[in-house]
């Protein structure tokens, strides 16, 4: 049954699918790989020397530089124009760019046309699998890597992986090169194993082939593309040895078994052989722990200079004004509070002050960078943290992964030394992995690291968010609604947490409908209405102010009591 084309196929398979894996893995849906595959192709057999003068696999060696270069550079002149599309416009745009490369290789010369060219059969199984063995173990050292991590986190949540300090733009980009040169190390090996190498060998259900083998496979794990391409290949040698003859039936199986992964597998195959890959990937050892091993350096603005001041700022949605001309200082080592009704501008502020949204308005500085000038992840590199209203977990990933993305900004690169197996590395990991255990240990979930953030309870999930911020050991952290659905007992721990950062340090700023627990919690507390500062000061004074009880007090503190 595995005869030497077989074993070629399934490697030649997997490796077009690791192209796409490249990509899916940072969520980005491409289909322009069949163009690179053509391009690496078509310039390697050009450029490449005849093996008979320089022998096979010195001549297959040259061609497969030649070919992932070529790759590569194409999906950077791609890449750099459409790396902000997302999802189906992505996808349209890269069949755009397969497409062109088709007709225009059909229409040139020097590539045989239509006709194609014949290429001497060099390629051996062994080789074949060799390639293939390589491109896995890439992905393999990438997955449990600081880069690896980033890729998910950005697939599983790009405005949080953004807020994590991670540049969503380079990486997307890189992921994208990465696909590139894979495709065209899948271009040149099939040009020197089928004889008569032709555009068409190129088109779209090249692509859509490829895509529903990483799929069926799993674009999750690193093993699934082997197991997509393994699986897919063998159903006509299958087919053929029950002495079934009808060529349409391999395109029909593979549709049946897309719909059917995509309804009941959604991880794909490589999702049968489940979670030990990723329990492994937490040791108990590592989640123990609670020194910060020295990833927290990070030296807090000091007590009392103004790190966040807003001068005039407001933010306009077509005729509603969601904040307006707030002029506001926060000071190094403060608690502050920032209550008002729904609808008041709360959260659209601190969108702003994290770089998030853009003001209509008025300026922000916050810890010297100018949000909503300069991107996210740089506001963030300067120490700004936060949660979200609606949390904005990576689900799928575990807590402790998901704590780990968060200290995105305090840890070493570690893909390149990893492939190369240097200890540094692994230390650089195990040092990432003890300081998210400390951060998990310190909202009280250092026995949950290896469960998946979506299997959380709601208030643990809160936790979570506070944990994944305080990864980043920021000097502004920002909590929008933390206490959302926390019983009172929560809620206090909660508060004491503020209070133990605070003492570390830490500028907090707290966004809570829960009223009783910002007046025991915040030194300061600035009130909001309509988008306007109605009143600040102390908790004392905010209870007592008249505007503030008739704005939002008399209602709220009603429904604590009520609770
Ligand atoms: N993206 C948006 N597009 C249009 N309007 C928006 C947008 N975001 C917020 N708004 C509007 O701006 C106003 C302020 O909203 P925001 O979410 O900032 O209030 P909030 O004080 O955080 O409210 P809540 O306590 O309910 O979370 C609301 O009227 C809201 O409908």
């Amino acid at each position: 049954m595995f005869t030497e084309s077989t074993l070629v196929f399934i490697a030649l398979g997997a490796i077009f699918a690791y192209s796409f894996y490249a990509v899916l893995v940072a969520g980005q849906l491409s289909l322009g790989q069949a163009g690179f595959a053509a391009t690496a192709a078509f310039t390697a057999v050009t450029l490449a020397p005849d093996p008979k003068d320089a022998g096979d696999l010195p001549t297959l060696l040259i061609a497969i530089v030649i070919g992932m270069a070529a790759g590569a550079v194409a999906a950077v002149i791609l890449g750099l124009p459409t790396m902000h599309l997302r999802g189906v416009f992505l996808a349209i745009a890269t069949l755009g760019f397969a497409e062109a490369v088709r007709i225009l290789l059909i229409n040139m010369e020097w590539t045989g046309g239509a006709q194609g060219t014949s290429v001497p059969k060099i390629l051996t199984p062994t080789v074949a699998w060799v390639c293939l063995a390589l491109v896995a173990y890439w992905f393999w050292r990438q997955g449990r890597s600081r880069y690896g991590r980033a890729l998910e986190a950005i697939r599983e949540d790009e405005l949080a992986a953004r807020a994590m300090g991670i540049d969503v733009g380079r990486h997307r980009l890189s992921a994208f090169v990465a696909a590139g040169a894979i495709a065209g190390l899948y271009g040149v090996l099939w040009a020197y194993y089928v004889r008569l190498l032709a555009p068409e060998d190129f088109g779209f259900s090249t692509a859509i082939d490829g895509l529903v083998t990483a799929v069926v496979g799993g674009s999750t794990v690193f093993v699934g593309p082997l197991l997509g391409s393994g699986f897919l290949t063998m159903v006509p040698e299958v087919q053929r040895s029950l002495g079934i003859e009808a060529g349409w039936i391999r395109p029909f199986i593979s549709g049946v078994l897309l719909l059917v992964v995509i309804l009941f597998l959604p991880g794909g195959l490589a999702s049968l052989i489940p979670r030990r890959v990723r329990a492994a990937r937490i040791a108990p050892s590592e989640t123990g722990g609670a020194d910060l091993q020295g990833l927290a350096s990070r030296v807090h603005p000091a007590a009392g200079t103004p790190i966040v001041t807003l001068s005039g700022l407001g933010k306009s949605y077509g005729g509603v004004q969601a904040v307006k001309e707030v002029d506001l200082t926060i000071a190094g080592g403060e608690v502050l509070g920032l209550i008002g009704p729904n609808g008041a501008g709360k959260t659209t502020l601190v969108n702003m002050i994290s770089g998030l949204i853009a003001p209509s308005s008025g300026t922000a500085e916050v810890l010297g960078t100018r949000p909503g000038r300069m991107p996210v992840h740089r506001v963030a590199a300067a120490g700004v943290s936060r949660t979200f209203q609606h949390s904005k977990l990576f689900p799928r990933l575990s807590a402790l992964e998901n704590v780990m993305v968060g200290g995105h900004l305090v840890t070493r690169p570690t893909f390149l030394r990893r492939l190369v197996w240097l200890p540094s590395a692994r230390r650089d990991e195990s040092r990432a992995w003890r300081h998210a255990s400390a951060c998990l240990a310190r909202v009280g979930l250092g026995e949950k690291a290896g469960v998946t953030a979506s299997a959380l309870s709601y208030g643990d999930q809160r936790r979570l968010e506070i944990a994944r911020a305080l990864a980043s050991d920021p000097s502004l952290l920002i909590l929008d609604e933390p206490a959302a659905g926390m019983n009172r007992v929560e809620a206090d721990q909660l508060s004491d947490l503020i209070g133990s950062l605070s003492r570390d340090g830490l500028t907090i700023l707290l966004i809570e409908h829960n009223v009783g627990m910002v007046m025991r919690t915040c030194h300061r507390i600035v009130v909001l209405n309509f988008g306007q500062v109605i009143a600040a000061g102390t908790p004392e004074e905010i209870r007592t102010n008249p505007a503030v009880v008739e704005a939002y007090l008399g209602s709220s503190e009603t429904e604590e009591e009520a609770q």
